[in-house]
């Protein structure tokens, strides 16, 4: 198949489907020395997983994740790391009764018309659940970021039509922890918690917007032509399924100013060059520039609903409808957060290695 690997050095192969045995990460390319234990990584698999509010999908999952390899005496000991989580609720038989009949807005009528055998339960590996993967490597590249003080924290900042207010960053975590739809504006946590539940109450969906921002990443990240930070940062989180568009910085409302309203003006404080604003998100040339990185993903409304919607039986090749039942996420964006801080974790941890600011080999801090 391919394709299954994020990162160049610090490289994550991620493996599984949401109906298979299991599903699980390899990290490969992590410097030896790094303290490492299941729970580093199981906080962050907590983030995501299914079936803990009536937000969610209601699948029940522990998702607890087993460390095959890659340690020892509780460090990284530079072998692969590899991860697993066993799948425990599995339960496809709402997919029977639609095993010809491609979802719209889901993956199946692509997969079946790449690689013709497919595991139509679930999406197979086009389901959300396989971001366990992403998790996993994510979780280990943020704990290498923080030996250096890099962190990366995500929010929700629109549901629907429904935006948040700005927060200072340094408040988004505790303002998100115990929130189910991890949005750090308590009032409009509200009004898109009300949003969702009414679209799941009409069998619909409702897509969002969040936000992840690196702290504490050092000027000099990234290259200039093609692996471009930014350009990396894109990819990595375009590989999440239902995210239809990524912005750094400013991003698309670039168009509508003068460069001397946008242009990020230098200053020196307390010997440390920054810049006035940060329009640039952060990276400027393809490369970091030591101010907040920031990025933001637009996520579709879950592409199965169960309205009635047209599509074909690949069987007969008739036009056909569908009503899709099972147990579904009404919207993305909650569980879509850890993913994404850990989809641009791996890019960082990757970036730092290959800048030579992280020693590929041992942990030298
Ligand atoms: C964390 C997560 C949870 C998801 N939950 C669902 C879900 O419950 N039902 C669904 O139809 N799609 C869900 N999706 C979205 C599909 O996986 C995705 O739309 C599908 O793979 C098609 O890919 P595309 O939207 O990128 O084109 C989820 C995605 C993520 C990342
Ligand atoms: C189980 C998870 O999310 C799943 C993502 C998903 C999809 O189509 O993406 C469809 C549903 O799966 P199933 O029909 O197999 O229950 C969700 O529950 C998870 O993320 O852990």
């Amino acid at each position: 198949m391919g394709g299954n690997r994020l990162g160049k050095i610090f490289q994550v192969t991620t493996f599984g489907s949401s109906h298979g045995k299991a599903i699980g990460a390899v990290i490969d390319g992590c410097p030896a020395g790094l303290p490492l234990d299941a729970n580093d990584i199981q906080r962050e698999l907590d983030r995501r997983r299914p079936g803990t509010s009536e937000i969610t999908t209601p699948r029940k999952e522990e998702d607890k994740v087993e460390i095959l390899s890659g340690t020892f005496q509780g460090k990284t000991d530079g072998t692969p790391i590899a991860a697993i989580v066993y799948n425990k609720d599995v339960d496809p038989s709402a997919y029977e009764s639609i095993k010809y009949k491609p979802r719209p807005g889901h993956g199946d009528y692509g997969w079946i018309s790449r690689y013709g055998h497919y595991d139509y339960r679930g999406g197979g590996r086009g389901s959300g659940r396989v971001t366990i993967g992403h998790v996993i490597g994510g979780a280990i590249a943020k704990k290498l970021l923080e030996t250096f003080n890099i962190r990366i924290i995500g929010h929700v900042t629109q549901i629907g039509r429904i935006k948040a207010k700005r927060i200072d960053p340094k408040r988004i975590e505790e303002h998100t922890l115990e929130n189910p739809v991890r949005c750090a504006d308590e009032k409009a946590a509200e009004e898109m918690i009300k949003l969702i539940l009414e679209a799941k109450e009409k069998g619909d969906s409702v897509g969002g917007i969040v936000e992840i921002i690196v702290s504490g990443a050092p000027a000099g990240l990234g290259e200039p032509v093609f692996s471009k930070l930014d350009a990396d940062i894109a990819h990595a989180l375009m590989g999440i399924g239902a995210v239809k568009g990524v912005e750094i910085g400013l991003g698309f409302k670039v168009a509508e100013y003068n460069a001397s309203e946008i242009n990020d003006e230098y200053y020196i404080r307390e010997g440390r060059i920054r810049t006035l604003t940060n329009n640039s998100g952060g990276i400027i040339g393809g490369i970091s520039n030591g101010m907040p990185i920031i990025a933001r993903i637009a996520v579709k409304p879950t592409p199965s609903i169960s309205l009635p919607q047209r599509t074909v039986n690949l069987k007969s090749m008739k036009e056909t409808t569908i009503r899709i039942k099972g147990r579904h996420d009404p919207c993305i964006c909650p569980r879509i957060v850890p993913v994404a801080e850990a989809s641009v974790a791996i890019i960082i941890a990757d970036h730092m290695i290959r800048a030579g600011f992280i020693h590929p080999c041992k942990i030298k801090t």
